[in-house]
């Protein structure tokens, strides 16, 4: 047991994590020259497109240091504010942790966060200092900063690139003697935790898991803690590229189960499994549950297809435990779900993945963030506002809470008056500035998260030129003005349309809606008048002139094959649009309210 090693690496998005698992990979011979590509372990399609890494990936790895053998088992986890949930799995599967670092950019804000969720755990922290072969890397700089951060000494800190190779051999070598080896009874009845699990169509539930007592057979009879519920290990093994099947797992190692379960609601990632007839006393304490950040109702285009769309996103609720869902209907959209999201990027990527992996079409609705609302009647008790049709009617309504956060931003210091104007614009307060280096400062600000999920992180971007990071995490509600505005379309309440916006921001945007609305949606053989109203006084308006575009103008003469095609060519643009009323809605009309700015 002595000779395995459990870590994961951690970093700022971009900073270069799957980068240099590739190249532990590579070094420690775990994949063949043809299984060779740049960032194996994002094995998605879509990380790949976009070059981020959404789940967190464990591989076995074998080495030898020193004339012994070593298995080192490896969690490259992302980067992504809206996905820390993901680290916080994965380091409680793991005693160390390699804390990767720009050698350009330094310390970020994820870069914080993510080593300050190692520290509770109690991970011995390997810094690395990545990319130091960039021409801009500032390896002196950096290094004060990482020793500021950590209070650790020069010698600690390992000079990497996952790009040239440099260093790697060191971290292997710091990996085995830094971190130590796991810790765990041998002999007591198993306890193994769930850190992460798939679902497989043809396999069923794959549960991956880190043995922390005993060990776990093929063909044991297991349970799972918090269901209580018996099941017999058809395989166990471990994770290398591929699936090892293996006769045992021991203590400390990490490895995969399948149980036939093909109900993705029998596995909560966090459970403990243990031994049927003879269980251990002790579940490991599982994980808090994340707490989600926007709404938004999800819909198929399809009404019929609303049980599979059921069946999917649970599903994907088991591959990730943040998607929260409760059914929903919508006058002008029928049966949905209200899907809770840990924020926009997370949006995306769920309807995305729902589309690739599930064949799912569906639209996405106005998202919001939760508020509480309080009414004169009852003035203590609260209601969750997760949906703007369940504020209350603004007569009856004593007052409304929304969530604020603590934003915590790194920039250099020329674009400190940006980053400040727009905070402020977004109704922020600044509670504090700190010099980290002459170059470099911290802001925090107290802001209502409204303001921030949807476009700021696009636009904090872009005042900063890409040198402004940032995290943020909830300080609780406070009161404010908010109103319900609602859009009509052809006289026509759309709920699915409806925002719940700062009273100051409501006839600005409200008038925005309208016209980015006329932008999008087609015109149609009646005049379309779009509104926004707030309750019964409409606050802007603009229409959609009628005109019907025949396709099939310029398709004279007899030819009923071509005239077919153009016409199914037309059927298929419609796809994704949703017939409300007499009028055919776009599914980026739904989302117009975010892109006002665009
Ligand atoms: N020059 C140079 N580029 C690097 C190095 N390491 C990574 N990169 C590049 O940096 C970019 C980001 O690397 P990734 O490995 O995807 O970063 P990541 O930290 O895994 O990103 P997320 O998973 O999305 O948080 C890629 O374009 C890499 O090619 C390095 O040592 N030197």
């Amino acid at each position: 047991m002595k000779h395995i090693r459990n870590f994961c690496i951690i970093a700022h998005i971009d900073h270069g994590k799957s980068t240099l698992a590739d190249r532990l990979l590579d070094f420690t011979g775990s994949v063949t020259d043809r299984e060779k590509q740049e960032q194996l372990l994002d094995s998605m399609d879509l990380e790949r497109e976009r070059g981020i890494t959404i789940k967190s990936h464990a591989i076995q790895m074998d080495y030898e240091y020193e004339g012994e053998k070593y298995v080192l088992n490896l969690i490259d986890t992302p980067g992504h504010v809206d996905f820390s949930y993901e680290v916080s799995r994965s380091i409680a599967a793991c005693e160390g942790a390699l804390l990767v670092v720009d050698a350009a950019q330094s310390i970020q804000a994820q870069t914080i966060s993510n080593l300050y969720l190692a520290l509770e755990n109690d991970l011995e922290i390997i810094p690395v200092l990545n990319k130091v072969d960039l021409p801009s890397a500032n390896p002196e700089v950096v290094s004060d900063d990482i020793v500021d951060l950590l209070g650790c000494e020069y010698e600690d800190i390992i000079p990497a690139s996952a790009k040239t190779g440099l260093g790697i051999e060191e971290i292997l070598k710091a990996i085995i003697t830094r971190v130590p080896g796991p810790r765990g009874k041998v002999d007591a009845p198993l306890r193994a935790l769930i850190f992460d699990s798939v679902y497989n169509p043809f396999r069923g539930v794959e549960t991956y898991f880190r043995v922390i007592n005993g060990s776990i057979k093929k063909g044991q009879n297991i349970k799972f803690v918090a269901t209580q519920k018996n099941y017999f290990a058809d395989e166990v093994g471990t994770l290398r590229l591929k699936q090892f099947p293996r006769q045992e797992i021991k203590t400390g190692d990490v490895g995969y189960l399948i149980t036939g379960i093909k109900d993705a609601r029998e596995v909560k990632v966090g459970d403990t499994i243990t031994d049927a007839k003879n269980p251990t006393t002790e579940a490991v304490a599982g994980f808090e549950d994340v707490k989600p950040m926007v709404f938004a109702g999800i819909y198929p285009v399809d009404t019929e297809d609303y049980e599979e769309l059921r069946s999917s996103m649970e599903k994907l609720q088991l591959n990730d435990a943040s998607l929260v869902f409760l059914p929903e209907s919508s006058a002008a959209l029928g049966f949905g779900f209200r899907c809770g999201f840990l924020g926009m990027l997370h949006l995306e990527i769920i309807q995305e993945r729902l589309e690739r992996e599930f064949d799912m079409t569906v639209i996405t609705t106005v998202p919001n963030v939760s508020y509480h609302a309080f009414t004169n009647k009852n003035p203590d008790e609260l209601i969750l506002v997760n949906n703007p049709s369940d504020l209350p009617e603004p007569s009856s309504l004593n007052r409304v809470e929304e969530p604020y956060i603590k934003a915590t931003i790194i920039t250099k210091a020329d674009y400190v008056g940006n980053v400040m104007s727009l905070c402020i614009e977004k109704r922020g307060e600044i509670t504090n500035q700190t010099y980290l280096t002459t170059e470099r400062v911290e802001l925090s600000f107290d802001m209502p998260l409204a303001e921030i999920v949807f476009d700021f992180y696009d636009r904090l971007k872009t005042v900063s030129r890409g040198y402004a990071s940032f995290d943020y995490s909830p300080i609780g509600m406070r009161q404010s003005k908010l109103v319900k505005v609602d859009v009509l379309l052809n006289g026509n309440v759309v709920d699915a349309l409806s925002a719940l916006l700062h009273v100051d921001n409501a006839y600005d945007i409200g008038k925005k809606m309208c016209e980015k609305l006329k932008e999008l949606i087609p015109r149609q053989q009646f005049d379309i008048p779009i509104q926004a109203a707030i309750g019964a006084k409409i606050i802007a308006r603009e229409t959609v002139k009628a005109l019907r575009k025949d396709v099939t103008a310029k398709c004279y003469g007899g030819d009923i094959s071509r005239k077919r095609k153009l016409l199914e060519k037309q059927k298929k643009g419609k796809k994704r649009m949703r017939q409300v009323g007499n009028v055919e809605i776009p599914q980026e009309a739904f989302m117009a309210v975010l892109k006002l700015n665009d």
